[in-house]
């Protein structure tokens, strides 16, 4: 479990990007920061690792507080994944994929084996071991991230749009990959993105922000969905429109689902559609 209480972050500039944040974050599920750009959704997950360290307040992960931590002993023991991959260019893909844990003192064959295996995890080939990041597609540039992201076998997985820059069929494969790779591997992932769509899709605690990292709603899909808790999330999550306005239509064959245009979009299973 990850404890934010009561945490800022003011910047040298005087930008309070993250302003007297509580959240309990579960482990061994997926957690989503969601919000517009600048909202602090990058700060908050920057300070877990302490890449960016809080000016008040205090996180623990398991109850104990992270200041009291060494911070490259803690950024080691926490995956990280970043829009672009992050990826060291001359470096190929099976030393991206080792370097942590070689840092960490792992023996290199014994990381060169677990980092092919992690390509299996990731769905790459490990014909791709060799090659440099600028050989390879945009999506299996991210899966080596995941990939090294999870080399030092950490419980905790930080990922930061790490699907922002690939195109949309490859996305929705990445966010599969996701879902089965948290099914497979038990993680606690946090996940930031903008997109609501992939909030809703991964998270099972979806945290809504507004600027200076104020939470308009926290809860699971279902629960943001049925019941927005202001005008400002029910806009945000596009209620009010677009695929998530369904209605039910009569037709000369059934009643079906529409969306805010009149289209098709589905059933009512279960008897109560007819
Ligand atoms: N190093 C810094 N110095 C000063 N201000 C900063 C710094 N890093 C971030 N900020 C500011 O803090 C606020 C939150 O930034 P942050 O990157 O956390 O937002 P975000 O929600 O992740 O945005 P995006 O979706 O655009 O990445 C913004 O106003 C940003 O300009």
């Amino acid at each position: 479990m990850i404890e934010f209480r009561a945490v800022t972050k003011r910047f040298g500039d005087g930008t309070v990007a993250v302003d007297d944040f509580d959240l309990v974050i579960p482990s061994r599920k997926i957690t989503v920061f969601v919000g517009s750009s600048g909202s602090g959704k990058t700060t908050l997950l920057r300070m877990i690792n302490r890449m960016v360290d809080p000016t008040g307040g205090d996180i623990e992960i398991d109850g104990h507080s992270i200041m009291r931590k060494e911070p490259v002993a803690l950024r080691r023991s926490i995956g990280y994944v970043m829009q672009n991959s992050g990826l060291l260019p001359h470096f190929k893909v099976i030393d991206n994929v080792t370097t942590v844990p070689t840092l960490n003192g792992v023996p290199k064959k014994q990381a060169r084996a677990q980092a092919l295996q992690l390509l299996d995890t990731v769905g790459l080939s490990r014909t791709l071991a060799d090659r440099y990041p600028s050989q390879l597609s945009g999506g299996q540039q991210q899966r080596v991230g995941v990939a090294r992201g999870l080399a030092a076998d950490p419980n905790i997985l930080l990922m930061d749009e790490p699907f922002g820059a690939v195109d949309p069929i490859v996305r929705a494969e990445l966010q599969q990959e996701i879902i089965r790779l948290q099914r497979e591997l038990d993680k606690t992932i946090v996940f930031v993105t903008h997109d609501i769509d992939e909030a809703f899709l991964l998270g099972d605690q979806v945290v809504i922000l507004e600027k200076g990292a104020l939470i308009a709603q926290v809860g699971s899909p279902n629960e943001i969905m049925a019941n927005p808790a202001s005008d400002f999330v029910a806009n945000f999550i596009g209620t009010e429109r677009g695929k998530r306005a369904l209605s039910l239509k009569k037709t000369e064959s059934g009643t079906i689902l529409v969306d805010s245009e009149g289209r098709g979009a589905g059933v009512l299973v279960g008897g109560s559609g007819q």
